[in-house]
């Protein structure tokens, strides 16, 4: 009998945008290779920095943690604009929070948030560490930085709604990395050529894909958010913004 090896242990972000390309993941004859799970963000991030998975959809700000690694696909989760779903609500315009909820599913979007309010809205805040449920805390003065599918009818909840990828683009002119496949292994170039060729089918496929998803609200559109907002395609210019948001980072882990 041939002896099969260890799957490898994936770990993907549980939120909508990933969907697509777990899609194209199933679709492919490798996914018999991996043993998948979903987790929230800072999750997906704590099971790569401790060994537990070899395979990561991870938010990029944790990859100054790790000793070895290697991104292992041209997808990501990215945006270039206006994301939709990573925003920084409020009753108050920005200049007048005094205090700001940082995402606990989050690690990107959280030094996002500390980066632009220091470098392009400068303005100081208290920022407050957020638990389940700390969505309903946000009032009067008191902001928060939501990510996700949970973001999805809040503009209709706050009057005030910044977007994340919207104010990167400002800042830099740059687009913006949130989260990229990596490993902590050194795998096989077969497997990363079919890994992202399974990717490229699923992102391929989004009618089809669409016909399996439930329409999460019916103001939230789908197609637009997969099409204009998350921009799956790890470019050079992608590359360059997350360079420019690790160099930030890097710094602040020196502090
Ligand atoms: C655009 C998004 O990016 C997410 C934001 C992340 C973060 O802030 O750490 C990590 C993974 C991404 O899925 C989103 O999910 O809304």
């Amino acid at each position: 009998m041939v002896a099969r090896s260890a799957p490898h242990r994936l770990v993907a972000v549980s939120y909508l945008n990933t969907k697509p390309l777990l899609y194209g993941l199933l679709r492919s004859p490798i996914s018999d290779t991996l043993a998948m799970d979903l987790a929230i963000p800072s999750e997906c991030a704590r099971q790569l920095v401790e060994g537990e998975a070899d395979i990561a959809l991870v938010p990029v700000a944790v990859l100054p943690e790790l000793p070895y690694y290697e991104i292992i696909s041209d997808y990501c989760i990215g945006a270039d604009g206006a994301v939709a779903t990573v925003c920084v609500y409020g009753d108050v315009p920005l200049e007048e929070m005094t205090h700001v909820y940082l995402d606990h599913h989050s690690r990107t979007s959280v030094m996002l948030t500390r980066l632009l309010l220091e470098e392009y809205w400068q303005h100081e805040v208290t920022f407050l560490d957020a638990e389940d449920g700390y969505i309903d805390h946000i009032n009067g003065s008191i902001g928060g930085l939501v990510i996700g599918d949970r973001t999805i009818g809040l503009d209709k909840r706050f009057q005030y709604v910044y977007d994340l990828g919207a104010a990167w683009k400002d800042h830099t002119g740059l687009p913006f990395v949130f989260a990229a496949w990596v490993t902590t292994k050194k795998l096989p170039k077969s497997f990363i050529a079919d890994f992202n060729a399974a990717l490229k089918e699923g992102l391929d496929h989004l009618p089809q894909l669409q016909l399996l998803l439930p329409s999460p609200s019916p103001d939230f559109d789908l197609t637009d958010y997969f099409t204009h907002h998350i921009d799956y395609i790890l470019d050079q210019g992608k590359r360059r913004g997350m360079d420019r948001f690790l160099d930030y980072v890097a710094a602040a882990l020196v502090v």
